[in-house]
């Protein structure tokens, strides 16, 4: 794995958008991976900028994003299909049809995901796949005990990741109990994850990313064994590790 160290949020958000500019730039038809959470916003924020500024183009990129919460629909302001449309799809030239955010709302959510995980394979997968981190080292939403094997899956969210997002609803009670997500296994086909850490709160899940062992309590290790990751980490999340 490589370590780019950045200062703070808005450094880490700039790097990884000069990042995924470059790849973009270089392949117009690229299939990205996409995060929510607040981590991502501040690099879609100058993605969007960028593509004001100089018109970086997303009309042949298509993206797949990681995770949807079950219940929701892509109009509820709380769903990740109204984030990923609020935060960049809305102000970039993709074509929404080339935008893929699991349905949280899916009429058959088990056929759903297997449908999902089809999806993925005929467009021949993910060439780069941004991650954020939770506490308690999820990844998407597969939480501490998912196997490593695990694809397009629903889970139930853990009390500390409910607790965690409830800040962006009106109160905890709202907050979905379940989810839609990509597996562990679907992740990591993805050729290429960028790995986005900031905030003294990711501290200890970046210490034991970096320093515990691959295992499935703690989901991300498994990047570990992933050929090709970077993680861009600010300050207050590495504090005084060793990286
Ligand atoms: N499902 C999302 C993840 O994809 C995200 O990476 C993580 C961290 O969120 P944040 O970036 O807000 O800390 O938790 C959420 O629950």
């Amino acid at each position: 794995m490589k370590i780019i160290r950045v200062n703070d949020y808005t450094e880490m958000s700039i790097k990884a958008a000069e990042f995924m500019i470059e790849k973009i730039r270089r392949s117009p038809n690229i299939n990205l991976g996409l995060a929510t959470g607040g981590t991502p916003v501040g690099l879609y924020e100058h993605l969007v900028k960028d593509h004001k500024k100089n018109n970086t183009s997303y009309r042949n990129v298509t993206t797949f994003n990681l995770d949807e919460y079950i219940g929701l629909s892509g109009e509820d302001p709380n769903s990740y299909r109204y984030f990923m449309d609020q935060h960049l799809f809305n102000h970039i030239d993709i074509q929404k049809s080339n935008t893929c955010v699991p349905l949280g709302n899916a009429k058959n959510p088990q056929q759903y995901c297997v449908d999902y995980e089809k999806l993925l394979t005929v467009h021949g997968g993910i060439d780069i796949q941004i991650l954020g981190i939770g506490s308690n080292g999820h990844i998407g939403f597969n939480e501490p005990g998912t196997s490593f094997l695990s694809e397009t899956h629903i889970v139930e969210l853990a009390a500390s990741t409910r607790e965690a997002n409830a800040r962006f609803f009106n109160s905890l009670n709202e907050v979905p109990t379940h989810a839609i997500t990509m597996g562990i296994a679907s992740i990591m086909r993805s050729k290429e994850i960028l790995l986005l850490i900031s905030g003294e709160s990711k501290r200890d899940a970046l210490a034991q990313l970096l320093q515990g062992e691959v295992n499935e309590n703690f989901p991300a290790s498994i990047l570990r064994t992933h050929p090709c990751v970077t993680i861009i980490a600010d300050m207050a999340a590495i504090g005084k590790i060793a990286v």
